[in-house]
């Protein structure tokens, strides 16, 4: 028997914007084990986010502690380790200590918000979107690693003397993990920094000089399917190997096997994030979508298209704390489906401001369409119907950017259990949605990430296999019903940008 052939279980380490878990999958990709642990959120100003990097660590650890426990799995069959994570969220710390030199500055973070707008001023905008693909905004690493650099008494010598290293939370957790404290990132991790050239596929010196950022704070970056290193922080006698990494959203892409060009998945989390495969293309997009680099079939890179929406399953937990017309997620769809139609009633829930494709971070939330006969039911129906408009829009652009007419949408996230909302996207999108059996697919992608790596599983038809479509919604509305519910959608769009 070969030493893979006792492996049973690959581990993904999925580290959240609210909580970090742990995942164990088998080859058939089942999910063994499931431990989630959330940790605190630090709201120190208006718009600032920051996270404790020491925390999500140990709360990162103990999750992976837990699951092996809970599993009564034997660390001889583990065949390696996974990560994915929140991405652009950043950290500086101490190369020699391992101490950060501050909070993580988390991705929803807006305190870097003036700089941004003061390099828009200085006409850098359409440099930055040329090299990295990205939109100038405070959401990506770089002018978060400035303002820390700025802004935090002897950072900026330490970090030129060399003492100081960057990394998003791939690396961080990485670096823990590893013996030798290995100090790396991987390409989709990378292209959210602002600082990599998602065309030559290095870190951009341009982009370095532009941000006044030290070439030393930077990892190294490696395939997001590779043996980085390995862990001996479970048993020193049992050397795991780390051998997977990529943000969230495209290992999410990775998981659903959206692997070949025109691919799409959509997951709806706290946010929405869309994400279309474009293959060897990076389109360079001109309506609000950002270019990112993903992973193709065999774990290399390729490139895709994003649309962020800020607020999707949030907006679901607004109606639960804030208006408490419910007690539990689980109760929206029976309430939407309760009344006919939305009643003219909608929602552009702008909370943080909008993202993709408007990217108006001073807009605000805006109910409209009320009249005397608007009650809760219809409040809750546009709230879930608000997270399918935000993402039609996206999925729109999308198709109009590739030239590819979109037949089929992935899914998967907390909200995409939810029904309604699966075939009220299929109504207004006239696509056909499909929700795969395992809709951990942010786990799945690091595992399959890291099970390639060693082998555990072969090449991406052996991934392929595993997975399953569990249902399939199509569109069941007519065209001008579409169209007249889009008109609607469109108008409360233009009142809120109206009101900015
Ligand atoms: N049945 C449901 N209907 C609508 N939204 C839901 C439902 N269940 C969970 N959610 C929403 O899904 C989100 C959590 O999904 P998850 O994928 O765990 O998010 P994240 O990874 O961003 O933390 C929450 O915002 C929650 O309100
Ligand atoms: O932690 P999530 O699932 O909300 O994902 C956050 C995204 O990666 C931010 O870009």
């Amino acid at each position: 028997m070969t030493t893979s052939a006792i492996k049973k279980y690959v581990v993904a380490l999925d580290q959240g914007t609210t909580s970090s878990r742990t995942l164990i999958f088998d080859q058939s990709a089942h999910l063994i084990a499931s431990i989630q642990q959330e940790f605190k959120q630090y709201y120190p100003a208006a718009g600032w986010v920051e996270h404790d990097a020491e925390e999500i660590w140990q709360s990162q650890l103990s999750t992976l502690k837990q699951a092996l426990k809970h599993a009564e799995i034997d660390l001889s069959h583990i065949a390696a380790i996974g990560i994915t994570n929140q991405r652009e969220t950043t950290v500086i710390w101490d190369k020699n200590t391992g101490k950060p030199v501050y909070n993580a500055i988390v991705w929803q973070c807006r305190r870097s918000n003036e700089l941004c707008q003061a390099l828009k001023h200085a006409g850098h905008e359409n440099e930055i979107k040329t090299r990295t693909g990205l939109v100038l905004d405070p959401y990506f690493s770089a002018s978060k690693i400035k303002w820390i650099l700025d802004n935090v008494d002897g950072i900026r010598a330490r970090a030129e003397r060399g003492e100081l290293l960057f990394g998003t939370i791939d690396t961080w957790l990485l670096w823990q993990l590893t013996e030798g404290k290995v100090h790396v990132t991987d390409p989709t991790n990378a292209s959210r920094t602002m600082l990599y050239n998602i065309h030559q596929q290095c870190w951009d010196k341009t982009l370095l000089a532009l941000f006044d950022i030290p070439a030393s704070l930077l990892p190294t970056v490696q395939p997001s399917s590779a043996i980085y290193g390995v862990t001996c922080l479970l048993n020193p006698e049992q050397p795991i190997p780390i051998a997977g990494m990529a943000g969230d959203q495209q290992a999410a892409l990775f998981g659903q096997q959206c692997t070949d060009a025109g691919s799409v998945k959509n997951t709806y989390g706290t946010g929405c994030f869309m994400l279309m495969n474009t293959g060897k293309q990076a389109i360079n997009s001109t309506k609000g979508l950002i270019t990112t680099l993903a992973i193709g079939p065999d774990g290399g890179v390729c490139y895709a298209l994003e649309g962020s929406v800020f607020m999707g399953g949030a907006v679901v937990q607004w109606l639960r704390d804030e208006l408490g017309l419910i007690q539990h997620a689980n109760e929206t769809a029976q309430a939407a489906k309760s009344v006919s139609d939305n009643n003219g009633v909608y929602l552009v829930p702008a909370f943080t401001g909008l993202g993709a494709p408007y990217w108006q971070p001073d807009a605000r939330g805006t109910l409209v369409g009320l009249s005397r006969g608007a009650n809760r039911n219809h409040i809750i129906r546009a709230a879930l119907e608000a997270i399918a408009y935000q993402s039609h829009e996206i999925l729109t652009l999308m198709s109009q950017e590739s030239g590819i007419n979109l037949l089929e949408l992935k899914v998967d996230g907390g909200a995409a259990s939810n029904d309604f909302l699966l075939q009220f996207q299929s109504d207004i999108s006239d696509i056909t949605v499909l929700r795969p059996n395992q809709t951990e697919s942010t786990a799945l992608g690091a595992a399959f990430l890291a099970g390639l790596a060693v082998g555990f599983w072969p090449n991406s038809t052996a991934l392929k296999h595993t997975l399953t479509i569990a249902q399939q919604f199509r569109p069941n509305i007519s065209g001008s019903q579409r169209q007249t519910l889009l008109r609607g959608w469109r108008r409360a769009i233009e009142q809120t940008l109206a009101a900015i």
